[in-house]
């Protein structure tokens, strides 16, 4: 299946600053891919190389399996976007704001009542933008981006300055795209339980460099448990486990030993038992921890 978005060694400076390093990006069709990394990391900057909003400094990107920007009209029209913040007109009601990008697109006035009713800003069709939450404004930034079912829609950072409300929204949004447009969806955020939310493939970028991509299950078994084993005689049953090819740590009178399966639980016990154990803790960690690991940024991620 050839990926929706596919970028090989995406490179951009900014003088003698690398903000995006050699990106490999694969973007399943059909997929809402989470695009995760610390403030900074380069995530806003590799979203606009892909909508040629900026040029690549070296590398190359495909969408669609159509090279950017060299393809730029014909790929654009089937992407939708929501890049910083939306750009709408104030003092003109949603469905104004949404009748001009209908029109723009040659599209029926029927699509306008339609992606209002998807946003769920039916009911405030008709009030001034200026007078909505900040929610009903990112909503209405989103209508406009999917008013034409674009095949790949752009969002970055969607939920930022949202309330709780606002975000639940956003995300079942999202989730419902895939399914009800056939979108594939592309989503930054520096939340890492945003993406766990609503992702079904994550790409970690951190200080320009993707240093994960794959399903987020993939992500999940990252965080299978570990247990810390306390024995009289740590250093034999040490050597006896690596000699049975088990992955061990030794610390003192602690082994700790990563568990994939549960069966593997029985099976260590049953070698451990003539070492004397003292004490057992089961550990596990999290996808926070995890990432924390990863970026050494605790705050975002
Ligand atoms: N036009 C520019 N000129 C100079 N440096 C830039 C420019 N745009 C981005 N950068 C730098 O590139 C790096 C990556 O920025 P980018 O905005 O892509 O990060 P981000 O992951 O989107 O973070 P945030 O969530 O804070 O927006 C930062 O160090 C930023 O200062």
């Amino acid at each position: 299946m050839t990926a929706i978005v596919q970028t090989e060694k995406l490179t951009r400076r900014f003088g003698d600053k690398i903000s995006v390093n050699q990106v490999d990006l694969q973007v399943p069709p059909g997929s809402i891919y989470g695009f995760l990394g610390p403030n900074g990391a380069g995530k806003t900057t590799t979203l606009k190389l892909l909508l040629g909003l900026l040029r690549p400094t070296a590398g190359s990107i495909r969408i669609f399996g159509e090279r950017m920007p060299e393809e730029r009209i014909s790929v654009l029209r089937q992407v939708g976007s929501l890049v910083e913040s939306p750009s709408y007109y104030g003092h003109l009601s949603g469905f104004k704001n949404l009748k001009i990008a209908a029109d723009l697109l040659d599209l029926p006035p029927q699509s306008v009542k339609e992606t209002l009713e998807l946003v769920r800003l039916s009911q405030d069709a008709h009030r001034p933008v200026k007078e909505y939450s900040l929610g009903m404004k990112q909503r209405l930034g989103i209508a406009i981006a999917l008013i034409h079912k674009p095949r790949l829609l752009i969002l970055d950072e969607p939920t930022n300055g949202l309330d709780p409300a606002g975000i639940q929204e956003i995300r079942n949004l999202i989730k419902e795209l895939p399914t009800l447009y056939g979108s594939t969806v592309l989503v930054s955020s520096h939340l890492l339980t945003e993406v766990e939310q609503v992702a079904t493939h994550v790409g970690i970028i951190n200080q320009g460099q993707l240093i994960f991509q794959d399903e987020i299950d993939v992500l999940r078994q990252q965080s299978s448990p570990v247990m810390l084993v306390e024995l009289e005689q740590p250093a034999a049953a040490y050597q006896s486990l690596r000699n049975q090819g088990w992955r061990v740590e030794r610390n003192h009178h602690t082994l700790t030993i990563p568990i994939q399966h549960s069966k593997d639980k029985a099976r260590l016990f049953q070698h451990l038992q003539s070492f004397s154990i003292l004490n057992v803790q089961e550990k596990k960690k999290s996808l926070e921890e995890i990432f924390i690991e990863w970026t050494g940024k605790g705050n975002s991620l």
